[in-house]
Parts: C-alpha cells; structure tokens; sequence
C-alpha cells in the first residue's frame, strides 16, 4: 500500500471506532451495564480520534515514524477525557464525546484546507461536520439523538464524497504529472477519434499551448493535413489480426502554423472498461533527422565533383520519372564517357586525373538547364539527366545537349600546365521511348554510348532496340567465352595472300574460328569485340601467336618453308608489358625466324596511346618481325601514321577494292594509296579480291599482293597446303 492511500485506512478505522462508540452508546443502554458501555465508548473515542489524526496526517503527507508514538498518547488522551466526564458531570458524556470528535474533525478539516488547495472541498466538509458536531454537543438534549445521527450521517455522506472527489483528483493528478513529464508527446484517442487524455509535450509538439486545447477534439482537427478517414484507417490497424505493437512508423506532419515536424509514432492497442483505445506516442526526431539528412546527403554526392554520385542520381532519376509520368512529359538520359581518360590518370597522376574531372564535371553544369541534373556515374563516367521534357521533344532536345556537351569536351584542358584534349562519347535513351524506369533507362544509354564509342571519338548515339539485342548477345558471348580456350574451342584457318604477278603463295593470315560448345560456331565479328571488351582478347591473341608459330613450325622444311604468317594484334596486346617477350619467346620455342611473321594492326591501335605503341614496334621491328596496317582507309586514316611508326606492310581495306571495277574514285583512291605507299617503301596487300578483274586491275596499279576470295577463302592448314600445290607445282605435288 502506498504512503497516500493509508489514509483511506486510518480514516476509516477513525469513522468505525466513533460509529461503534455511537451504536455502543445508543443501543447498549439496555444490553450491558452502564460501567461497560462507558469503557467501550472511551476505548472507541480514543480510536477515533487516533484513525482521525494518523488519516490525516498521512493524506497530507506529513506523517513522520517519530509522530507515530503520539498515536497511544492519543488514546490515552481520549480515554482519560471520557473518564473525568464520566467521573465529574455524567450528563455532560454524550455531547462532550460528541464535541471532542467534533474538534478533531474540526481539525482534520482545517488540515486539510491548510495543506493543498484541492483538498478545500474535503477540508470544509469535515468542517461542517465538525461544527455540526459542536453545535449538536451544546444544544443536544437526549430527544434529540435521532436528529443528531441522521444529521452526521448525511454530513458523512458529504464528506465521503469531498474524499471520493479529492482522491480522484488525486489520482489524476498524479497521472497526469506522470505523462506530462515524459519527454515525448502522449495522446489517447477513442475509435471515433477523440482525443480523450493528451500531455503538455504532445500540445507544444503539435502547435497548441496547453494539453487542454486536444482533449475533445478529434484528432483530424489537429493536424491540417489529415483527414476523418485517414484518423480511421489508422485506428483499424489496431482491430487486425497479428499486429505488433507498438506500430512505429516515421512521418513528417505539417501543423496549423505550416511548418514541418518529423515525428516517430508509436501507436498501441489500449483497452478500458471493454473499449478499445489507441494511445499514440510522438517523439520529435528533428535533431535525428537532420543527422540522418547529412548522412543521406553524404551518401548521395561524390566528393570529387561535388555533384550526385550514383546512389543520389538513382533516387533524383526515379522521382523525375515519377514527375514525367504523372505530368504526361519525357525525360531523357545521357551517359557520358570521357575517351582515354585513364591515360591522363597513368600519365599525371590521379591527383590530377581528379582535378580534370572536377573541371570537366563544371564544364558540363554550366551547358545545362537549372532544373537539368548532373551526375558522377563512376569513373570518367557521368550522366546528366534532363527532366520534363515536353512529349516527343525528348530525343531532339537530348543530342543538341549532347552535342553542346561532346563540343565542350573537345575545347581542351590545361592540367600541370599542360594542355590535354578530351573527348566524350555520349549514349542517349529516352524516357518513356527507351525505358519506364531508371535502370533501364542508364543501361540502354550505356549501351548507345557504347557504340559511340565503337564509331570513334566524340561521338553520340540514342539508343535503339538492335542495339539492345546486340548487347545481350554480347553478354552471352561473353559467358561463353569463359573457359573455351581450355575446352579446345578454338582454331585457326590461314587465308592466302599471294604474289599479284607472279600468284605464288608468300604470306597467310591465320584468322580465329570458335566453335562454342554452347552457341556453335560463332564469328569473329561477333565474339572479337566481346573479348576486347572484356580483356579476354589478350588471353586469345596469346593463343593465336602461339597456335600460329607452331603451325608454321610444322611447315618447316615443306612446301610453305617459305611462308610468312600474318597475324591480327589488337590494342590491349600491345599494351601489354610483357607482350614483346612472348612474340619473341613463340618465335624461339618454335624455330622460327622473325622474319616470318607479320603483326596486323589497325589504325585504331596506333591513335590509342601513340607514345607506347611506337615504342612496341620499335622493339619487335628491331627483333625483325614484320608490321602490317590493317583496313587502311577506314575511319581514322592518317597518312602521318604511315612514317611515324616503323610499318612494312599496307594492307588496302575491302571497302575500297571492291568498287574499284565500277567506281572511278575508289579506283582513283586505290591507286593513290598504292602510289603513296610504294613511294614509302611499303608492301601492298589488297584485301578482299573477289574478282579476276579487280585482281588484273590492282596488278596493273603496281599492287604487290592479293587477298580475298578470288584467291582464297580462308581455309584449314591440310587445304592450305593442296592450295601451296596448286600454285607451286612442285614436283612433291605430283601425287
Ligand atoms: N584480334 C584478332 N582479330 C581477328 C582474329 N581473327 C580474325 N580477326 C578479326 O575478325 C574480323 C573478322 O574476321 P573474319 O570473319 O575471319 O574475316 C576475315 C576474312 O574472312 C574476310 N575476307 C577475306 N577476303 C574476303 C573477301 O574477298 N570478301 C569478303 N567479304 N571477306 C573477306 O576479311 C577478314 C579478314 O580481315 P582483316 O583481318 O582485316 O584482314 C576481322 O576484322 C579480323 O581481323 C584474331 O586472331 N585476332
């Protein structure tokens, strides 16, 4: 039992003692004799007025262990008063008990009203009733009695109810300070919505001044944003099955006054009397969302740029969708690769590499639009998306920014006081033409800028569906390629190239075939671009040099003793470090001279890093082997590639010398490559003859060697060597 509710206990024994004491009195005049009654009706006095002092001093709370031993004197008081009555004037027994109970409820009263405000009710009652009892002890006479106890008992009824009232605000009181001093906010609402109990916390959180203001209202009054509806789809989740309590949920309410409050609510079932309620929690979580803000804020911008780095362009993607769908507009995405950047990494350093992108990134924001977006996908990768769009302009709108930007790039950098050209390539995909969603539409943009890429430098391309299809065909070349060259998938076929005038054979080119286990012969058109994509082209050419080398092992001493073997190289084999070794190591291990062999390049291979790759052919010139320039004419011609870097041999691209029959600028341009590279000292390879007249033709130009068709296709070494038969008519043919 708590110290407060003892006074129940004590006052009531007080009110027990003085209604037996009365009932003793009353009724025990012709049940025991008068020496007994008096005895019992003292003992009965003193307990009342012991039950009257300790209940009171417990309710107002000033009850002290050392004041307990005033208890018995009390009792010894009371009973000596009863006693000198009885001994000193008898008549003077009743109303004298009846005054001095009178008194100490006087007193209890007085007490009361002395010690809390609240208690002035309960205080004055006893009041009354102690001065009705005063009054009734000096004017009482023994006829009287009757009127004297109904009148005390409707006064007890008064002052029963004064205690009921006291200790019921008593008790809310105290429930009250309970929730009010919980540091977050604290409400309970009924099933129609009305807010029953509310803390001082939840009315400042919520905008009013005082609890007071929410008891009553519903609670849809209290938030301008919330609706009856919405107050009662909350209240049923507390009626559905397999809920777990408390529901927590973070939200941002918008209150009367118009700012926002982000809030944690912590809503839980609370049933009384039968009645379900739902008492809701707020906690004010500003200082943690701000936190939670930064964070956020940090996880979404790349610190190098300062702009949004792929997480943050992920969301900022995903709403402008959102926004377009809703408003019936486009949006289109573009992703931006900066050509050779890592270059400037290897060259100057990433700190450097680092400061190029924060001027790129800056470069790129001052072309857009304020509403457009820029991103740091990773890399030198970026992309900028530009939202709104109205319907059908976004594709249009998207490559005259891509151009602005691909412009941009190509006016130079100066970095360490050097000055750097840059290029981008740039993939388009549209909103909703190429894609409903964000992923969709970064990887089909991705895949346009590859192919961008594949068209040159600077370059741009919105995306299409056959270049969709012609990257999941590339994904799943790529997996299969995994582990083919150990499954023995791979192998060789030689084209001849022959002498134009005399039609001996002299060279071949040995050009990869894979029959893939899983796809079936597969073409090199396909599968070259997926292995130099992924880097596996190193691992393959390194088995062509060797599968290459070894064959022409075995010819030695034969009919193709003679034989040079071609053999395409591409960028990322020359780029290799150790790559002069290997050629160098095939060579040995398979008796060969340098001399027959022949590296094809592209012209691709020599713009991608000049300074490298001009100091490889140096090493494998000066080891002996021969450098051809492969599909010359196509694309990147540069006639200063012809006498930078150490070449021998200019293979003249298809492209030219199937037309040179019927059109007179193919012919006039073959014969100008033909003329231009016999004045260098160069050997001349046409590719792709198809036909006996191209061949007299090219023949006639001055062209040393024919490949193509015509000639050859490309075939296996066993053909090869019936075809080395035919030409040669040597005698060991005659079988
Ligand atoms: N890096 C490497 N690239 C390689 C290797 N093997 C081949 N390749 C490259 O793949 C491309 C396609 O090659 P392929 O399908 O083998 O085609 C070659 C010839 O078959 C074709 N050709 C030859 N003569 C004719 C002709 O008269 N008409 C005609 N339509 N096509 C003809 O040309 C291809 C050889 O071209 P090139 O290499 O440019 O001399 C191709 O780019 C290959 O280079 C490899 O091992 N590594």
């Amino acid at each position: 039992m708590q110290r407060k509710e003892k006074h129940a206990l004590f006052w009531g024994a007080g009110q027990m003692a003085a209604m037996t004491g009365s009932i003793i009195w009353v009724a025990g005049e012709h049940l025991m004799p008068l020496s007994w009654r008096l005895s019992l009706c003292a003992l009965a006095l003193s307990l009342a007025i012991a039950g009257y002092w300790a209940g009171t001093r417990f309710f107002i709370g000033k009850i002290r262990r050392e004041n307990i031993k005033w208890a018995p004197a009390a009792v010894v008081f009371g009973a000596v008063v009863f006693s000198l009555l009885w001994h000193w004037k008898t008549e003077w027994l009743a109303p004298g008990t009846v005054a001095i109970f009178g008194l100490v409820i006087c007193w209890a009263g007085k007490q009361l009203i002395d010690a809390r405000g609240r208690y002035r009710l309960l205080g004055w009652t006893l009041i009354l009733r102690g001065g009705f009892n005063l009054v009734s002890a000096a004017i009482m006479g023994p006829d009287l009695y009757t009127v004297w106890f109904i009148g005390t008992g409707l006064l007890k009824i008064l002052s029963t109810l004064g205690l009921i009232y006291a200790v019921q605000d008593e008790i809310q009181q105290r429930y009250a300070r309970t929730i009010d001093s919980l540091s977050h906010g604290f409400l309970i609402r009924d099933r129609r919505g009305y807010v029953h109990i509310a803390n001082e916390r939840c009315a400042r959180l919520l905008g009013f001044r005082h609890a007071q203001e929410l008891v009553g209202r519903h609670v849809s009054e209290l938030l301008p944003n919330l609706t009856r509806e919405m107050a009662d789809a909350y209240f049923r989740r507390f009626e559905a099955p397999d809920v777990q309590y408390p529901i927590a949920e973070t939200t941002v309410f918008t209150l009367h006054n118009g700012s926002r409050l982000p809030v944690e609510l912590l809503g839980s079932p609370y049933i009384e009397r039968g009645r379900l309620y739902c008492l809701v929690q707020l906690l004010d979580i500003s200082e943690r969302k701000k936190k939670d803000d930064l964070l956020y804020q940090a996880a979404r911008i790349d610190p190098v740029t300062g702009f949004f780095n792929r997480h943050g362009l992920a969301s900022r993607l995903a709403q402008e969708i959102d926004q377009a769908a809703a408003a019936g507009r486009e949006c289109a995405v573009l992703f931006i690769d900066l050509d050779k950047f890592k270059r400037v990494n290897d060259s100057f350093g990433h700190a450097a590499g680092d400061q190029l992108l924060r001027t790129a990134a800056s470069r790129m924001h001052t072309l857009l639009g304020p509403d457009d977006i820029l991103a740091r996908f990773g890399g030198d990768e970026f992309i900028v998306i530009l939202p709104g769009l109205a319907a059908g302009s976004a594709t249009a709108t998207a490559t005259g920014r891509a151009a602005a930007l691909i412009e941009a790039m190509e006016r130079g950098f100066e970095l360490s006081h050097h000055a750097i050209s840059l290029t981008a390539s740039i993939g388009v995909a549209c909103y909703p033409l190429h894609g409903r969603d964000g992923d969709t539409l970064i990887r089909n943009a991705d895949i346009a800028m590859y192919e961008a890429k594949k068209a040159g430098r600077g370059e741009q391309r919105v995306f299409n569906d056959a270049m969709n299809a012609a990257a999941k065909d590339a994904l799943v070349i790529d997996g299969a390629l995994r582990g083919a060259i150990e499954a023995g998938e791979f192998y060789l076929v030689y084209q001849a190239i022959t002498n134009a005038h005399t039609g001996k054979l002299t060279k071949v080119e040995a050009l990869l075939r894979w029959n893939s286990s899983l796809l079936g012969p597969v073409t090199p058109d396909r599968f070259i671009p997926v292995a130099e994509d992924s880097g596996m082209i190193v691992e393959l050419g390194t088995w062509v040099l060797e599968e290459a080398c070894r064959q022409v092992g075995q010819w030695k001493h034969g009919l193709l003793d003679d034989v040079t073997i071609s053999i395409n190289v591409s960028a990322w084999q020359l780029a290799d470090p150790g790559f002069v070794a290997l050629v160098a190591q095939a060579l040995q291990r398979n008796g060969l001279s340098p001399r027959q062999l022949e590296l094809e390049l592209t012209e691709r291979v020599l713009i991608d890093d000049a300074a490298n790759v001009r100091a490889v052919l140096g090493q494998l010139r000066a080891l002996g082997v021969g450098i051809s320039l492969d599909d010359f004419g196509t694309g990147y011609s540069s006639l200063s590639y012809l006498t930078q870097f150490q070449l021998n041999t200019l293979k003249i691209d298809r492209a030219f010398v199937m037309d040179i029959e019927h059109s007179e600028r193919n012919n006039k341009l073959v014969h100008a490559i033909i003329a231009m590279g016999q004045s260098l000292g160069l050997q001349l390879v046409a590719e792709g003859v198809e036909t006996a007249g191209q061949a007299a033709i090219l023949e006639k130009m001055g062209c040393h060697y024919l490949q193509g068709y015509h000639i050859s296709r490309p075939i296996p070494p066993d053909e090869l060597l019936r075809f080395a038969c035919a030409r040669a008519d040597a005698p060991e043919c005659a079988i």
